[in-house]
């Protein structure tokens, strides 16, 4: 059997968008806890949402750029995630995996082979564009990398392709860039922020479609 394409849907801010990452079978949906997005949610409205997702259902992933600790205790007390997605160094985002017991996937912005981590103590890697400093937010832009940079790496975690993907080139970035599974966000909108059903369900169908062009792990489950 080949092995499948993880699926990532991020920046969830509404029923419609989350049930059709549900019923297409997403692996993992996130939730932006950044308020400069335009995919942030609060605290209680993040709980609304989660409420919709199944037992067995795609893991919760929760979203934070440079958190504190209190910021991230405010989600935790008031939903149940199964994973952090962490923009931050490696002594914060391991601080974080320390203090709060979840998995935590950092963030890396890459611009070529060489920025690629060679070593990692997280639980998963997001692999997507480094974005230029003037960049009011550091993800969530449709910024693609150059897909063949990661063809060959020896990744040193659990990874996950992020950035500029849509349905119509999810297929040719996973056959050049070998990802075990992939993250998007801006690609499966109508507008910033709106997540449009159909294009969820065909980036799912497409990514599924796709078989993995490496013999990697299986992609990255939470606990
Ligand atoms: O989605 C956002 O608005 C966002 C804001 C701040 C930090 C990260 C953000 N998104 C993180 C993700 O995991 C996105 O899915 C990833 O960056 C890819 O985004 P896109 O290029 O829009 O598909």
């Amino acid at each position: 059997m080949s092995p499948t394409i993880g699926v990532k849907i991020c920046g969830l801010t509404e029923p419609a968008g989350l049930d059709a990452a549900i019923a297409h079978g997403a692996d993992w949906v996130g939730f932006v806890f950044f308020p400069r997005s335009p995919r942030h949610v609060t605290p209680a409205q993040a709980a609304g949402l989660i409420a919709r997702v199944p037992t067995g259902g795609p893991r919760r992933i929760g979203l934070f750029v440079t958190p504190t600790d209190a910021a991230i205790e405010a989600v935790l007390d008031t939903t149940t995630l199964d994973g952090l997605q962490i923009y931050a160094g490696d002594e914060r985002a391991m601080a974080i995996r320390l203090r709060f017991g979840l998995p935590v996937w950092q963030a890396r912005g890459v611009a070529a082979a060489a920025d690629l981590p060679a070593a990692s103590r997280m639980d998963g890697l997001v692999i997507e564009s480094r974005p230029p400093a003037s960049a009011d937010r550091p993800g969530g832009n449709g910024r693609a990398i150059d897909w063949t940079i990661t063809r060959g790496w020896s990744a040193p975690a659990p990874w996950i392709l992020a950035g500029g993907l849509t349905p119509d080139n999810v297929a040719e970035a996973v056959a050049r860039s070998a990802a075990p599974a992939v993250d998007v966000s801006s690609g499966v909108e109508s507008a910033p922020g709106r997540k449009d059903p159909d294009l969820i369900a065909r980036f799912i169908r497409t990514a599924r479609q796709t078989a993995a062009q490496s013999p990697a792990a299986s992609p990255y489950q939470p606990g």
